[in-house]
């Protein structure tokens, strides 16, 4: 992940933190081996522990990036006018860009960085190429995730970060000359290690915290460590506030310590962070086709189709709506699903009839089977021509995120059999009053499983 003297780099890190009125545990050591980095405790460490202290002066944060560009404002102005939610990232990887952090980052320690920020720039990781946003064009990889979830992420990554590279071009004119991959691989540190912090005590930006971004993402019991930032307090004069890094519970010696990223889906930390975990969250996406509404639609098929709508929240009219369904996504899909099928019935809400909910069910296990049949399998992806060590992590990561999707997929049409078996004994051909307490026992069975799945995949 990053040069042999990764040692020297971070040693070089955390002097120039102290020599600026940082603090960092004794206890903490950043530690790197077979290409994974980070922090652990060579000694046991009790609740409540300061971590890591770093004053506002050491942080980048949006406002340093908006008054330091030539082109800070009216960067600023245009991106949040196009790309609002990406326009405090990219006045980060503008900074960046300024001050030749790619350049720094493979610079012999010590050599070719100018910037105050340079030993920050110097411990950076260089090799992001597993990346998706870092694939060649026509690379096998991009096949391999075809239909997926995973492949919609990535084609959205890839065009927004084309269209935030023009975004800049444009703006920084003669300020600035950027070259595609140096805006890569900036843009990529930026959204694997900002942070959103209220620096100017009310509204939050985006800001990166050197040091603290050395701590990987984990969760559950993994989590030990919380953070926030602190506005200054008068016995900290001269300090207009810090950031502040805390253990929650006690770490045992050995133990590395994890922050968290937020509660990300597996192939959203893919993308945003080139990683899965191994217990992480899965999901999928499915395209429902919408009801069709028009002056020859009956009063119900009309019905179905504003409820469809008002459902998906959207604004009507397109052919198909890709719905992102996660464990408990299920319970979303199957509300529009009734509003897709309904056409002769109502289109209601809850499954009130056998029929409609028969229907909405078909479709749901229909959709999830089509997903599965659509899917590379993971081992599949691994069997593919992996020549080089970046092409070998991309491949397990890629397979991980697939095997996952297919099984999600496969869970639901568990789901969906279930479901179906009771409605079937509901709609079984009735006669006599028997049959017809029968019916109705099993959509009551129907009713009870449905809640229990309710309350079960959460
Ligand atoms: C904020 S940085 C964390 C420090 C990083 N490991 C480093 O050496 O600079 C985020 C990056 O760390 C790696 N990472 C974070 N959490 C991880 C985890 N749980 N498993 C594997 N890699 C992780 C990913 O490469 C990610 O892009």
């Amino acid at each position: 992940m990053s040069s042999a003297d990764g040692p020297a780099r971070i040693a070089a890190l955390e002097t120039w933190i102290r020599e600026h009125g940082g603090r960092i545990c004794e206890a903490a050591s950043v530690v790197e081996a077979d290409g994974y980095r980070g922090v652990f405790a060579h000694e046991g460490l009790p609740a409540d522990t300061d971590f890591c202290r770093i004053p506002l002066k050491l942080l980048i944060t949006e406002s340093l990036a908006e008054a330091s560009l030539p082109f800070g404002p009216e960067l600023r102005m245009a991106a949040e006018q196009l790309m609002p939610s990406a326009a405090g990232l990219l006045l980060l990887t503008a900074l960046l860009l300024q001050d030749s952090a790619p350049q720094a980052a493979k610079a012999p320690l010590g050599t070719g960085a100018q910037s105050f920020f340079a030993p920050y720039y110097q411990a950076l990781p260089v090799e992001v190429q597993h990346m998706p946003a870092f694939w060649p064009a026509e690379h096998w990889l991009h096949a391999s995730l075809r239909g997926s979830h995973l492949e919609r992420l990535v084609k959205a990554r890839r065009h927004s970060l084309g269209l935030e590279f023009s975004l800049l071009q444009s703006q920084a004119g003669k300020h600035l000359s950027v070259e595609w991959e140096d805006f890569l691989w900036c843009r990529c540190m930026v959204s694997s290690r900002a942070y959103s912090l209220p620096v100017d005590g009310s509204s939050h930006q985006r800001c990166l915290v050197p040091w603290a971004d050395l701590l990987n993402h984990g969760q559950g019991d993994h989590l030990l460590a919380r953070y926030g930032f602190q506005s200054a307090r008068d016995e900290d004069e001269g300090c207009p506030g810090h950031f502040l890094m805390r253990i929650t519970r006690p770490v045992a010696e050995g133990q590395e310590v994890f922050q968290t990223y937020g509660d990300k889906t597996n192939p959203t930390l893919f993308v945003d962070y080139g990683f899965c975990l191994q217990q992480g969250r899965s999901i999928t996406s499915v395209n429902v086709i919408p009801p069709t509404c028009d002056e020859h639609s009956t009063a119900v098929e009309r019905e179905a189709h504003a409820k469809f709508w008002q459902l998906a929240g959207g604004r009507p009219g397109r052919r198909t709506l890709t719905v992102e369904v996660d464990e408990s996504g299920w319970r979303r899909l199957l509300p529009l699903l009734r509003a897709a099928n309904a056409g002769e019935g109502a289109a209601c809400e809850g499954p009130c009839d056998v029929r409609l909910e028969t229907l909405a069910w078909a479709a749901f296990r229909k959709l999830c089977q089509e997903g599965v049949m659509r899917l590379t399998s993971g081992e599949d992806v691994l069997r593919s021509q992996q020549p080089s060590a970046w092409e070998i992590l991309a491949a397990e990561t890629c397979a991980q995120a697939l095997q996952e999707e297919i099984a999600l997929l496969r869970f639901f049409m568990s789901l969906g059999d279930r479901a179906l078996c009771c409605l079937e004994g509901s709609t079984a051909p009735s006669s006599p009053e028997e049959s017809r307490l029968s019916q109705e026992a099993s959509f009551s069975e129907y009713l009870t499983q449905l809640e229990q799945l309710r309350s079960t995949t959460t």
